[in-house]
């Protein structure tokens, strides 16, 4: 039995921040991963930086197609955008090892983790194991994706997660996408750029339905103009496939309707990564919905055992898992104070072929919570001091913001937009420090620029 100050199970981003950071404290950490090709975890990995890059790929691609007006090989160029996502994650990975290896204080063990008792865990790789004990454990295994009970889903070999559809080395001809969520979006958008022909279905009545509705129409529009036919509101009933091909069988609008791809691309949820970690052992609780149970400073119901990113069934990015290492790391080595209840404004993108950015109160949940509001809203082609969008080629897509007419708060932007991405962070900022409507749109911004747009638009709200 080793004995360590603090084990983290899994190498996610709250975890192996916390251990960098805690072992930089003067503490010895064990960083237990399972896998040799997730050190760094899923984001680096086959999450956020990968997926970006393709999507970046791809439009560097549609780009150059536009002015070169020339035939550029789709096929050509997807490949080359997958061997760059396969020399960058390698990249990563390797630096996110040495980052802790080479920390003194670190031991980082390969294989797979599960408890033994609240303060023991036991690691298995092949036919080794190692028993570990710790006054303080973190589990930070993530998510996996989650099938949906669609007869003939399971069972078929075309079906792929998010993971596969990355490591495609070829360019599938048709592509069908189950789920138009963050993943099912933004897959189907850098296929359909690169040329694969795409269909994807979405079960809600409403693509882009956390958005308003003239927001999530402009957005539809976007992921169509990008190449990709989408349906809302439809039924899968079923999956079939032969040797070479898979179909999709439906009801749209109440007709039986059929779609044959080269693959299905499942983007139907990711679960938390519980099912291996022996919970009961160490008498662990778990929520209804499959995840580890937490307060709001991520304490489980044991003493001394944390649960932080995607397991403990919180907001899926990255940047949520590393605010619950800042919460972990505050009663490890500070004051206890910093909770999850410290979380104002924490926005979010869809990355399409220009980004869908959102923080706060959409129009109508402010209507429906009783606010006195004003709202300002311009298709980006319209936001005369926003030249940006021409500049870049994508005058598309609409800026919105939600404004409280009586203290001139911002309660809420959408924003679909070229570096809607980097845009929003700035309005949060605003949003977190009370900075007012009337002040954000009074600021200096440099020209051109995305961010200038958005003082005509809360100039404009009525
Ligand atoms: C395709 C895709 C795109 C995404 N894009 C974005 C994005 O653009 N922006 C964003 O903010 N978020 C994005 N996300 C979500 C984001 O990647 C996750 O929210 C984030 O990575 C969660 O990290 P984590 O800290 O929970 O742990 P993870 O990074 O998921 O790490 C968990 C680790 O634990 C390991 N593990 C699991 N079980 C065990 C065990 N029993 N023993 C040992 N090790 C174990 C796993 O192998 C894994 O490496 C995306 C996700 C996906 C799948
Ligand atoms: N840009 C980002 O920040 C980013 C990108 C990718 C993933 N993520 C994270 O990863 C998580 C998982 O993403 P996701 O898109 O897989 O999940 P999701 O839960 O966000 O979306 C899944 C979609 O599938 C639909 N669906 C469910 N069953 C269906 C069925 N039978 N037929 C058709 N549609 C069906 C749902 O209605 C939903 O719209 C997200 O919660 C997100 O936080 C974030």
């Amino acid at each position: 039995m080793e004995k360590f100050d603090l084990i983290v199970i899994g190498f996610g981003k709250a975890g192996k921040t916390l251990a960098g950071a805690y072992a930089n404290a003067g503490h010895k950490v064990a960083m237990v991963e399972r896998s040799d090709q997730m050190y760094g975890g899923t984001c680096i990995n086959i999450g956020c930086v990968p997926t970006k890059a393709l999507v970046h790929r791809a439009e560097t691609f549609a780009a150059a197609s536009d002015n070169l007006s020339a035939e550029v090989d789709g096929a050509k160029q997807f490949a080359a955008a997958t061997t760059f996502r396969g020399k960058l994650t390698d990249k990563m990975r390797a630096a996110n090892l040495n980052m802790l290896e080479s920390n003194p204080q670190v031991t980082v063990i390969t294989g797979l983790a599960k408890f033994t008792g609240p303060k023991t865990v036991e690691v298995s790789a092949g036919n080794e194991t190692l028993e570990l004990s710790a006054e303080n454990i973190v589990i930070n295994t993530g998510a996996v994706s989650s099938l949906v009970p669609i007869p003939g889903l399971k069972e078929a070999k075309r079906v792929i997660t998010s993971t596969e559809a990355q490591m495609l080395e070829t360019r599938p001809a048709k592509l069908a996408v189950i789920g138009g969520g963050p993943i099912g979006a933004e897959f189907a958008s850098l296929f359909a750029t690169f040329g694969t022909e795409v269909l994807l279905l979405e079960a809600a009545p409403k693509l882009f339905g956390r958005s308003d509705d003239d927001v999530a129409e402009a957005a539809v529009e976007v992921l169509q103009s990008s190449g990709v036919k989408a349906f809302a509101g439809v039924k899968i009933t079923e999956v079939t496939e032969d040797d070479d091909q898979i179909t999709v069988h439906y009801e749209n609008d109440g007709q039986a309707e059929t779609f044959t791809a080269d693959y299905v691309l499942a983007a139907t949820g990711r679960r938390p990564a519980i099912d291996d970690l022996n919970l009961e052992a160490a008498g662990i609780e778990t929520t209804e919905r499959g995840a580890v149970k937490v307060d709001d400073h991520l304490r489980t119901n044991v003493d001394g055992v944390w649960a932080v990113g995607d397991v403990n069934g919180g907001p899926q990015f990255t940047y949520i898992s590393l605010d619950d290492f800042r919460i972990v790391l505050d009663q490890l080595t500070g004051e206890g104070q910093r909770s999850t209840a410290d979380r104002k404004a924490v926005p979010n993108t869809i990355y399409l072929s220009v980004p869908l950015a959102s923080v706060g109160m959409t129009e109508k949940e402010a209507r429906e919570a009783g606010k006195n509001i004003k709202v300002g809203t311009k298709p980006t082609a319209a936001v005369a001091t926003m030249p940006w969008a021409k500049i870049v080629q994508q005058p598309v897509g609409l800026l919105k913001f939600v404004i409280d007419a009586d203290s001139d708060q911002i309660l809420g932007a959408q924003l679909l937009m070229p570096n809607s991405h980097e845009v929003i962070n700035l309005v949060a900022l605003a949003m977190r420090y009370e900075i007012t409507a009337t002040q954000l749109a009074a600021e200096i911004y440099t020209h051109p620029s995305a961010t200038e747009g958005i003082a005509e638009v809360i100039s404009a709200a009525k």
